[in-house]
């Protein structure tokens, strides 16, 4: 990639067609689709440093390794009083973006949920419409690898069939689902186990073969600031690592794919938000925007963990490759209970109310596909450095579908271990322990030992132009500015059922066709609205 002039612009500053604002999930892909054309140039300003030639990144099964670690923005949460505060939300501060830490199943979304987001506004966003996106992806979706398979996960699987009564499932994506148990897709390479992350499938061939002069990234460099002109994004303020400080403007459109945390945080130190709030912290109102950080989603779950009568084998592609999708209300679009299965003791979390961690062991992780509770994640400081809080409200909504929805998961997870094969393999019941009963005692504790599964969403929601707590429009745009879009997975109207990154990907191929059509027929500004 070259190092781009910016001798050649009058100002000093370089200036390219776009600018995206992260090379992520979503970054890498657009990033990648544009410069396609060798006439359009693209800047790509990420945070952190490359993940190539890192082992530690590339390799699916060290994901674990990374989280908390020098590569991880790490958001603490705000206190949660229904359920844990002391979660951790990792978010990755390296090319590729959460891709490159993440476990990597993938799951198409079901077509419910594309329709649901169509319904919630996002016009042209249907399952019909987004299923040939899918078929675009470059990443390596397989299933888990035969040799990767876990002769416990094999038997969890069996054992969560003839429980539950619930089919086998082998290819979650060929087919939209309700229940079922099995290994899932993972996008990566099941003979080396690297990684097939958005910025190995859509950047790394392109700059190891050098052929992408029109694509240049900064990385080890953070954006702070968007400019603007009036109700035009300009460029965006970027601080490299030396402290070193400059504008990389964007003659056509500035592309905002920092993610669901760090999008909404830009926009807020931008002047971009809820302008009471952002006049509260001393920050110059540039456009208000009432949605900016609403409508914070996540996937929580819980955890139940048994000790295993001895050691269990070690092959696995990255120690949670199978899973099981529950629907308990038939009126359900889609399953409304999800387990991962941990061939590892998850103790993380009951460790803190005083549970031990056996030497070995496996964990049922229920989790809830289509939480109600919604948070909030706004600004306590008008220094860009400082964290934004982040409050999912855990727990909080009404009708305690979500609390409900765990405790039903432990009693699942307790009727599929005492089925057999898997039966044969646990000892005991560590956590909560087969003393805890009672559906308070469960609620209590499922909520005190949720975790996350990292899937952020929908702080800047794209909406209809009636929905006056939309961020963007259906094309992404963002509403009231010009010559800014935003595609990440903070665009999400609401969660899909299943994990989000195939969502995440096929948003960033969208939004390549979008920025590329809005171009050619606003002849050179497909930013406007
Ligand atoms: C540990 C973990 C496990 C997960 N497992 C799965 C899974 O198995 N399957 C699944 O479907 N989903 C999973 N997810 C969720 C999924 O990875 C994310 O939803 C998705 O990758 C988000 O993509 P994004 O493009 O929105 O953001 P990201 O991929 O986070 O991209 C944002 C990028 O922007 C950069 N950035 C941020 N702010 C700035 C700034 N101001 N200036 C410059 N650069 C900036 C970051 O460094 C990053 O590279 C997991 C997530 C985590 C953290």
């Amino acid at each position: 990639m070259p190092t781009h002039d910016p001798s050649q612009e009058p100002t000093g500053d370089p200036v390219f067609d776009y600018v995206v604002v992260g090379g992520g999930t979503a970054g890498s892909v657009i990033a990648s689709r544009l410069t396609e054309d060798p006439e359009v140039r693209v800047a790509v300003i990420e945070g952190g440093p490359s993940d190539i030639d890192r082992p530690e990144v590339l390799t699916l099964r060290r994901w674990l390794g990374l989280l908390g670690g020098e590569l991880d923005y790490d958001y603490p949460t705000t206190e949660q009083p229904r359920g844990n505060s002391h979660i951790r939300h990792s978010r990755a501060r390296v090319l590729g973006g959460c891709s490159s830490h993440n476990t990597l199943i993938s799951f198409k979304p079901l077509p419910s949920d594309w329709d649901e987001w169509e319904r919630a506004g996002a016009a042209g966003w249907n399952a019909g419409a987004m299923d040939p996106y899918f078929g675009k992806l470059k990443n390596n979706i397989v299933p888990v690898g035969e040799e990767d398979r876990n002769a416990i996960a094999r038997d969890f699987v069996e054992a969560a069939t003839a429980a539950l009564g619930v089919p086998r499932v082998e290819g979650f994506n060929d087919k939209p689902f309700h229940e079922g148990a099995g290994f899932f897709d993972l996008a990566y390479h099941p003979e080396t186990n690297k990684r097939s992350s958005a910025s190995v499938a859509y950047l790394h061939p392109h700059i190891e073969a050098g052929d992408r002069p029109n694509l240049e990234i900064y990385l080890e460099t953070w954006a702070y600031r968007l400019e603007l002109d009036g109700d035009r994004v300009t460029g965006v303020r970027v601080r490299a690592a030396d402290g070193t400080e400059r504008l990389v403007r964007a003659s056509r459109e500035v592309l905002v794919c920092a993610g669901a945390v760090d999008t909404p945080r830009l926009l807020l130190h931008s002047g971009i938000g809820p302008a009471e709030d952002l006049a509260a912290l001393g920050i110059e109102v540039r456009h208000d925007l009432p949605g900016v950080g609403e409508n914070l989603l996540d996937h929580p779950e819980s955890v139940i963990v048994w000790e295993t009568d001895g050691p269990i084998p070690e092959n696995s592609a990255m120690d949670s490759d199978a899973g099981l999708f529950v629907r308990r209300d038939p009126a359900s679009p889609g399953p409304d209970l999800m387990f991962h299965f941990y061939q590892i003791p998850f103790t993380d979390n009951p460790e803190r109310l005083g549970y031990e961690k056996p030497a070995h062991g496996v964990s049922m992780t229920p989790n809830i596909p289509k939480p109600r509770s919604r948070g909030r994640l706004f600004l306590t400081s008008a220094d860009p450095a400082v964290k934004p809080a982040l409050d999912f409200r855990y727990f909080t909504d009404e009708d305690d579908h979500d609390a409900r929805t765990l405790v039903d998961g432990i009693k699942l997870a307790r009727e599929v271990a005492r089925t057999a094969p898997l039966a044969g393999w646990l000892k005991r019941e560590v956590c909560p322990g087969p003393e805890i009963t009672s559906d308070e005692e469960l609620s209590r504790y499922a909520r005190k030992v949720a975790h996350t599964v990292y899937h952020p969403a929908g702080t800047c929601r794209m909406g209809a132009a009636d929905d006056a707590l939309a961020v963007v429009d259906p094309e992404l745009r963002v509403r009231g500015l010009r010559g800014v879009r935003v595609a990440d997975a903070s665009v999400f109207p609401t969660i899909p059922a299943v994990n989000p990154m195939i969502g995440v990907l096929m948003v960033g191929e969208k939004a390549a066709d979008l920025i590329r059509h809005g171009h050619g027929e606003r002849g050179g500004d497909g930013g406007d609205g």
